[in-house]
């Protein structure tokens, strides 16, 4: 049983003697506080996204367009928010998302290795992503016996596809998944106007420089010649003919489970399902992608449908426990945020992370406490009306 609302109460009033926490507890608060720790283009970069961020923006709103019918005496005293996910069973329906350049939301630059730790603490899986600062090998070894998912940016390389794939299998990640919705960067204004990416300027390329296969490309070592090996990696990243042809020898790579991530229509979610992959990951990247999409919370719903009895990963726009419990109502598995631990990482590190992550648990238990819904499974569809 999880009653993270009993965590929240013996925590934050009886440990901290009637103080305030110390880290924000609203989300904007917390951004704010973050930009002010982070250096102006990496906050620039973590926080912005595509085109005018009309569809960043549309993500956060559109969940404020859902409600959540309380419903009285059914028992939610002692609540049960456990799922299972490929044969695991997890305490929560929480997951962080991988966050490229997380690494450097902390001054050190080894925040995949911190939020990995803190993956380990509260309990939540870590999806580690292709492009970290330290290598996958490292972020495992972290994450102790916490579930870690490795998602791969498929480079026009397939014998380093192969080779990224097969090093995540024998870390001990658990699942791979692969991200569908940045073959080819978006057009970022922001990145564009104050800063470059920070790929660009040889940072978080830890686990292609470390990779057998990608070294073997260059002429000279990744520690002699870095701008060469961030040019080959430039070279090598976008993958845009990538098609569903390739889904198969994919699949072939390994024996984990592989879930495919940004996927919004219920067309390719069925082209998934026919593709035999084990899971769809519905996001849009946190419309850091393509500006002028649909709000990810509002594809959800008929890509859980076409998903059939595959799980269907949510991230995008979850910014409260609130959020997390409507995507949970809308038929997401499991639910997963980025920029509200990479903010958590900057303000306050390790600490901040599980802070973040437990402020979202206890607002998602405590709903489910007020509003009688004692497992997931009794939070279905019609739970949720459009606000009129
Ligand atoms: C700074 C940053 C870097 C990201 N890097 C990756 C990445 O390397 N791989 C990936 O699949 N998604 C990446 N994402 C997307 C996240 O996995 C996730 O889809 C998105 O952040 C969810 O939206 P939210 O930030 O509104 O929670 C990144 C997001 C951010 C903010
Ligand atoms: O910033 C991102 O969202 C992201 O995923 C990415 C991936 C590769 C290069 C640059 C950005």
């Amino acid at each position: 049983m999880s009653n993270y609302g009993d965590w929240q109460l013996g925590t934050y009033l009886a440990g901290l003697e009637g103080t305030r926490p110390e880290i924000p507890m609203h989300f904007a608060e917390l951004a704010r506080r973050a930009e002010e720790q982070m250096p102006p283009e990496i906050w620039s970069y973590v926080a912005g996204g595509a085109g005018d961020e009309h569809t960043q923006d549309a993500n956060v709103r559109a969940f404020q367009r859902y409600g959540l019918m309380p419903r009285m005496l059914t028992g939610a005293g002692e609540r049960d928010l456990s799922v299972e996910v490929f044969g695991e069973r997890w305490p929560h329906p929480l997951m962080l998302a991988p966050v490229g350049v997380i690494a450097l939301c902390e001054a050190e630059r080894h925040g995949d290795l911190t939020t990995a730790r803190a993956a380990d603490s509260v309990g939540i899986p870590m999806i580690a992503s292709t492009l970290m600062e330290d290598p996958l090998e490292d972020v495992a070894a972290a994450l102790g016996g916490t579930t870690g998912w490795f998602q791969l940016y498929p480079p026009n390389d397939r014998e380093l596809t192969e080779s990224l794939v097969r090093r995540a299998e024998a870390a001990g990640y658990r699942a791979i998944v692969v991200t569908l919705d940045t073959l080819t960067l978006g057009w970022r204004p922001r990145d564009l106007s104050i800063a470059s990416f920070p790929q660009l300027g040889g940072l978080c390329l830890a686990n292609y420089v470390s990779d057998p296969v990608f070294r073997s490309r260059l002429a000279v070592p990744p520690e002699e010649d870095m701008t060469a090996a961030t040019m080959l990696w430039a070279s090598i990243f976008g993958n845009p003919r990538l098609s569903w042809d390739d889904l198969a020898w994919l699949r072939s790579l390994t024996s984990l489970p592989i879930l495919l991530k940004g996927i919004c229509s219920p067309d390719d979610a069925r082209r998934a399902v026919d593709a035999g992959v084990q899971g769809i990951y519905c996001s849009n990247h946190g419309g850091r992608q393509a500006n002028g999409g649909l709000p990810a919370i509002d594809c959800l719903a008929d890509v859980v449908d076409a998903a059939g009895d595959l799980p269907v990963v949510f991230d995008s726009g979850v910014r409260s426990g609130a959020d997390v419990v409507k995507a949970l109502a809308l038929g997401a598995t499991t639910v997963a945020v980025g920029r509200p631990y990479a903010y958590g990482l900057a303000v306050a590190g390790q600490a901040g992370v599980e802070h973040v992550v437990r402020c979202l648990l206890a607002e998602t238990d405590l709903i489910m406490a007020i509003d009688g819904y004692p497992t997931i499974a009794s939070l279905e569809r019609s739970a949720l009306r459009e606000v009129r």
